[in-house]
């Protein structure tokens, strides 16, 4: 039964099972056991609150302290052997009741015949004993009352003093005090004398041991009754008459259980208001005072157990908390809206203060309190990085919501700009609002306010953003729109070189520019735009649209286009007559003076298109220049400059360029004069026939010709019976043709001889035109012909 330090632990009756145990609780080397708590728990009293009592036993040794405690309490404490009269209780032991929450201490006997004459033991277990337990009873035999000198009223003093001790500091009249019930128990009471006059006995000799007692000062006036309560009964002789004894016992265990009766020992006013998980670590803090003699407080005392067990309570809260809190840290770290996390938080939060208030709320109040408040300062900042947390990654997820609500809401073709963003907005910051209340624990000071802000601020940001890209975008759309508008009609004016060429022009450009602002205008009214961002806008707008017809004029003026224009222009005045038939140049015709008109008509044409003029000045256009595409920020603008289509040098190069077609084209209109009066005339024939006559009689008188005329003949007869007409005349044809071509070559080949064709081919036109030596010799040429 010796612990490891000396210490009788444990012991049980061999019937008990863990409620039987009983322990130690200071050994007889005056050691405190360690395990009072863990033997509390086994009792199953460490959950009892305030709902057990402790009552502990005074008397000289070997006076059936034992037998009576087990007789009443049921429980197991060692009991000496009939045969040997010795000391058995050694220290103070330990058992709970059987069937009822009581504490019972077994208290060593105060004879000090074990001990020698060494009071201290006795001193100090009665301090213990009177600081703990709510009703002490007095062991003494019936012969011991009146004896003042016997160890009862020796220990009686002690018990006195002690009390004078504990509580004496506290006035008994300033309020609740601690009061203790002494339950004086006459052993072997035979009855002779009644217990009314032991019960005088004793009360007058208390009063008197009262009275010898020195007493502080402050203390002077205070009376027995104002700290003990008496109580007193007697038991018959155990011996003799065991039945009676028993019943007796049985009697006297009524009033320890039964609440009920007037007479039940245990009344609050006794309670020393220690809860049961805290009796250990009272009664270890009291015996170590004891034992180091220090002035023992009970006040200080509860306060120091308070604190400690509060600090224990609020440990465990919290631990329990933290595993609690740490199951979502992680998430919310990596990034994570927790949902419901501020439902969590409030449980979590909710649990650790009712188990801490659960157990700790027995306590000391002042330190009860002071110890919650710390322990919702812990439980507070351990959660407030989560909301933060939570802030955080709400604020992340709402903003990229909100991003991506209207990205989806401005893909499409139909929407309201401020519609778009107002709502998203409102929803967003909303869903943020809600998500940080849910995250918000009441009862602390957290705050969304900033972090709101900061949100707000953001989807402003990107609203604005939206709202210029937006802007950019129908700025470009109207352009294109503009583009294709704009492309027919310029296009057609631009072939239609009159010389209100450009009123037309601009005309359509301006008509479609007005249109197209007030397309801007009118979407703009949805974004919100302010005043400025319109003017800037427009003015893009403006600068754009004169840069799409400007690039529509260079197409329609680039080199070949505008050659090919050119030559359009004078072939309708110098290939064709004034019907607009082509003509087929005569001998008679003057092809030079037409073909002057027509060059310097056209030659007219690049002057009209080298400058973006109107006649009427009220069509002019004008951009400041400036660079106005803040859009795009583009290089700068020189306006002036963009109203010039063919700079000096270009006209020039450009007429050089249209002179030499225009003389290809006279040339050509010279050698088709040529060659029609190169056809042979039909008179030719004629001729061919007068002097062929001759020839023809010849023939005919000629037997041989004549019957080679005759075999051709036939042969034509039979040809033509046969219907190889067809045939031959393909046959015939075709070599006709292949003589023709042959010999029209032939012709061409002479005529093509270098003296005549080159001047023509190579010189300027102006001294073809001049030579007249060319001009003479190409008619005399093309008459003998
Ligand atoms: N005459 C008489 N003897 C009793 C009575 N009760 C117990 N005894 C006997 O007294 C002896 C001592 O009993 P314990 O119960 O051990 O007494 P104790 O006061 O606990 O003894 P310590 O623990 O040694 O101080 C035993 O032999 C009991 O049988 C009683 O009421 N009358």
């Amino acid at each position: 039964m010796n612990g490891a330090n000396g210490h009788t632990t444990n012991g049980s009756a061999s019937t008990s099972g863990a409620t039987f145990e009983r322990i130690q609780v200071i050994n007889d080397e005056k050691q405190f056991t360690p395990d009072l708590s863990k033997q509390i728990e086994r009792w199953g009293l460490r959950d009892a609150g305030f709902n057990y009592n402790v009552v502990a036993v005074f008397g000289s040794q070997s006076t059936g302290k034992s037998t009576l405690l087990n007789r009443l309490f049921g429980t197991t404490f060692d009991v000496m052997d009939e045969t040997r009269r010795q000391q058995t209780t050694k220290g103070i032991w330990m058992c709970r009741g059987k069937d009822m929450n009581v504490m019972v201490m077994d208290v060593e006997g105060t004879d000090g015949r074990e001990r020698g004459e060494d009071q201290d033991f006795e001193r100090k277990s009665a301090l213990f004993s009177l600081a703990s337990s709510e009703v002490l009873i007095v062991n003494l035999w019936e012969h011991q009352v009146g004896l003042y000198q016997g160890a009862n009223m020796g220990l009686l003093k002690t018990v006195f003093e002690v009390n004078l001790g504990l509580f004496g500091k506290k006035s008994p009249k300033g309020g609740a005090n601690q009061r203790t019930l002494l339950l004086f128990v006459i052993r072997d009471h035979i009855g002779t004398t009644p217990l009314v006059n032991l019960q005088a006995t004793i009360t007058a000799d208390l009063n008197k041991i009262w009275e010898t007692l020195s007493k502080p000062p402050e203390l002077q006036g205070c009376q027995l009754s104002d700290y003990f309560d008496l109580a007193f009964t007697g038991l018959p002789h155990k011996i003799l008459v065991p039945d009676k004894f028993e019943a007796e016992v049985k009697q006297l265990r009524r009033r320890f259980v039964d609440k009920e009766k007037d007479d039940f020992v245990f009344k609050p006013a006794y309670h020393k208001g220690i809860p049961a998980d805290g009796v250990a670590f009272y009664m270890e803090g009291i015996w170590e005072q004891v034992q180091s003699n220090k002035d023992l407080d009970l006040p200080t005392q509860q306060e120091l157990l308070a604190q400690f067990r509060c600090d224990e309570i609020s440990t465990a809260a919290l631990a329990e908390f933290n595993e609690q809190a740490k199951s979502q840290r992680k998430p919310v770290e990596a990034g994570r809206v927790v949902e419901g996390l501020g439902q969590l938080m409030r449980n979590w939060r909710t649990e650790a203060l009712a188990r801490y208030d659960r157990d700790a709320s027995r306590y000391h109040k002042g330190v009860y309190k002071r110890k919650r408040q710390d322990l919702l300062s812990v439980i507070d900042s351990t959660l407030s990085p989560l909301f933060l947390g939570q802030l955080k990654n709400l604020h992340k997820s709402c903003l990229v919501a909100f991003k991506k609500e209207v990205m989806d809401s401005l893909r499409g073709q139909d929407y309201n700009f401020a519609d778009v963003v107002g709502k998203a907005r409102a929803k967003w910051e909303g869903a943020f609002l809600e998500g940080a209340k849910e995250a918000c624990v009441e009862g602390t000071e957290w705050s969304w306010a900033e972090e709101y802000g900061l949100l707000k601020e953001e989807t402003q940001s990107v609203a604005d953003q939206c709202r210029k890209d937006e802007t950019k975008k129908m700025v470009n759309a109207i352009e294109r729109n503009f583009k294709k508008q704009i492309s027919e009609p310029v296009e057609m004016s631009l072939n239609q070189p009159t010389g209100d060429m450009w009123d037309k022009v601009l005309k359509t450009f301006k008509g479609t520019l007005d249109k197209a602002e007030s397309t801007y205008l009118a979407k703009a009214k949805s974004f919100n735009c302010t005043e400025k961002e319109n003017k800037t806008a427009l003015a893009t707008l403006r600068k754009r649209a004169w840069l799409v017809l400007r690039s529509k004029i260079d197409e329609q003026t680039a080199d070949t286009v505008f050659l090919g224009k050119l030559r359009a222009h004078f072939d309708e005045r110098f290939r064709y007559d004034e019907h607009g038939v082509p003509r087929v140049w005569k001998p008679h015709d003057d092809i030079d003076s037409i073909f002057k008109n027509a060059k310097e008509q056209t030659l007219e044409l690049v002057s009209l298109y080298s400058r973006i003029l109107p006649t009427d000045p009220s069509l002019e256009f004008r951009l400041p220049s400036e660079p106005s595409d803040s859009l795009n920020n583009t290089d700068d603008f020189d306006f002036p400059s963009t109203l010039i289509i063919f700079s000096d040098s270009k006209c020039l190069d450009l007429t050089n360029k249209f002179r030499r077609d225009s003389d290809a084209y006279y040339v050509e209109a010279k050698r088709s004069m040529v060659s029609s009066v190169a056809q042979i005339p039909y008179w030719m024939y004629g001729v061919l026939v007068v002097l062929g006559w001759n020839e023809a009689m010849a023939v005919l008188f000629n037997p041989l010709y004549f019957t080679m005329l005759l075999v051709l003949l036939a042969t034509g007869w039979l040809i033509i019976k046969l219907n190889l007409a067809g045939p031959l005349l393909q046959i015939s044809r075709s070599v006709s043709g292949e003589v023709q071509r042959q010999a029209t070559n032939k012709l061409r080949e002479h005529f093509s001889q270098p003296e005549l064709a080159e001047p023509v081919r190579t010189k300027p036109i102006e001294d073809a035109l001049e030579d007249d030596e060319i001009r003479q010799d190409m008619r005399r040429r093309a008459e003998p012909m």
